[in-house]
C-alpha cells in the first residue's frame, strides 16, 4: 500500500541542520583501494526502474565494507533529535555530517564509479552515447556532492517519505566547479532485516522517463533491501519518486550517502 501523502511534501533535510554542527577535524578515512581491487568485478549500472533507479551491484567488496564497519562506530554519530524541521522528513536514526570534498573525491576518482558513470569503466552492458548519459545524469557529471552522510540504523528505526532535494554546490579545486546535485548515491555497507529503501512510483515520476501511461495500473512500490556492497542511484530534485527507508526490524542497516553533481 502506497503511503497517504500529505499536502506538504516532506524533504530529507540534506542542508543541513542547525542541530547538528559540523565537526572541524579531518576525519582519516580508511583506504578505498581494498586488497582485492576493483577491476575484476564485473561492475555496471543496472537500470531498475530505467531514468529513475540505478543498482551497482557488489560496488564495494566484503574487506572494505568490513574496514568500514569497524571504523565508522568510532565517529561521533548524532541520534535525531526528537523533532524534525517544518518539512523534513521524519527520520529515526544515527547520522554523522560532513563536508569533507577530499573523501568525496576519493569516493569519486579512487572507486569505479566515475568510470561507470562517465562511460569510461564499465565492463559489460548499457552502451549509452555521451548524449544519453548527459540526459539520464542531468548533464555532466563531475564529481559527488562534498556533503557526506553516515547514516546508522538499527532495530526499530527508519527514515520516513520524502523527497530528496537538488542542491548547488561548489567542488572545491583549482579552479572550483559549481554544481547541481541530480541524484541520490546510498552505498550499503551491511545487509538486515526490514531496512528496506522503498519508491512509490507516480505517473509523473516516470512516465517522461520510463514511457508509463495514464490509465495503466497503479505502479508497484520498488524495493531495495540493503545489502552489503550494493551501491543505489537514483534521480532527485523535481523528478524524485517518493521514498522511504523501512524500519530495521533486526540487525544493523549502515549507509554511506552522497550525490552525483553535475556543472552548472
Ligand atoms: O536509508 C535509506 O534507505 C534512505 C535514505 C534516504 O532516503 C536519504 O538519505 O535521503
Ligand atoms: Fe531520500
Amino acid at each position: 500500500m502506497p503511503p497517504k501523502k500529505s499536502k506538504v511534501k516532506s524533504h530529507d533535510g540534506s542542508t543541513g541542520s542547525a542541530a547538528q554542527k559540523q565537526p572541524k577535524y579531518p576525519v582519516d578515512w580508511p583506504q578505498l583501494n581494498s586488497k582485492r581491487g576493483y577491476h575484476d568485478q564485473n561492475l555496471s549500472l543496472h537500470q531498475l526502474v530505467p531514468g529513475q533507479i540505478i543498482t551497482i551491484p557488489r560496488f564495494w567488496d566484503p574487506a572494505l565494507c568490513k574496514a568500514y564497519l569497524q571504523f565508522l562506530p568510532t565517529l561521533p554519530l548524532i541520534t535525531t533529535p526528537g523533532k524534525p524541521r517544518k518539512g523534513d522528513a521524519v527520520r529515526v536514526n544515527d547520522r554523522f555530517q560532513i563536508d569533507d570534498a577530499q573523501f568525496a573525491e576519493k569516493l569519486w576518482l579512487e572507486t569505479p564509479l566515475r568510470g561507470l558513470i562517465t562511460g569510461t569503466g564499465e565492463s559489460s552492458g548499457n552502451e549509452m552515447s555521451p548524449e544519453q548519459r548527459r540526459e539520464l545524469f542531468g548533464g555532466e557529471v563531475v564529481g559527488l556532492n562534498p556533503n557526506i552522510r553516515i547514516y546508522r540504523y538499527t532495530k526499530g528505526q527508519f527514515f520516513d517519505c520524502h523527497y530528496d532535494d537538488s542542491n548547488l554546490v561548489t567542488i572545491p579545486g583549482d579552479p572550483s566547479i559549481p554544481a547541481r546535485t541530480t541524484w541520490t548515491l546510498l552505498l550499503y555497507l551491511t545487509s538486515c532485516s526490514g531496512g528496506e529503501t522503498v519508491f512509490y512510483p507516480s505517473s509523473e515520476s516516470t512516465s517522461k522517463k520510463n514511457k508509463s501511461s495514464k490509465g495503466e495500473a497503479p505502479l508497484q512500490p520498488v524495493s531495495i533491501a540493503p545489502d552489503a556492497g550494493l551501491a543505489l542511484l537514483h534521480r532527485h530534485g523535481a523528478d524524485c519518486m517518493l521514498h522511504e527507508g523501512r524500519e530495521v526490524s533486526g540487525g544493523e542497516k549502515w549507509v554511506i550517502r552522497s550525490d552525483l553533481c553535475v556543472r552548472r
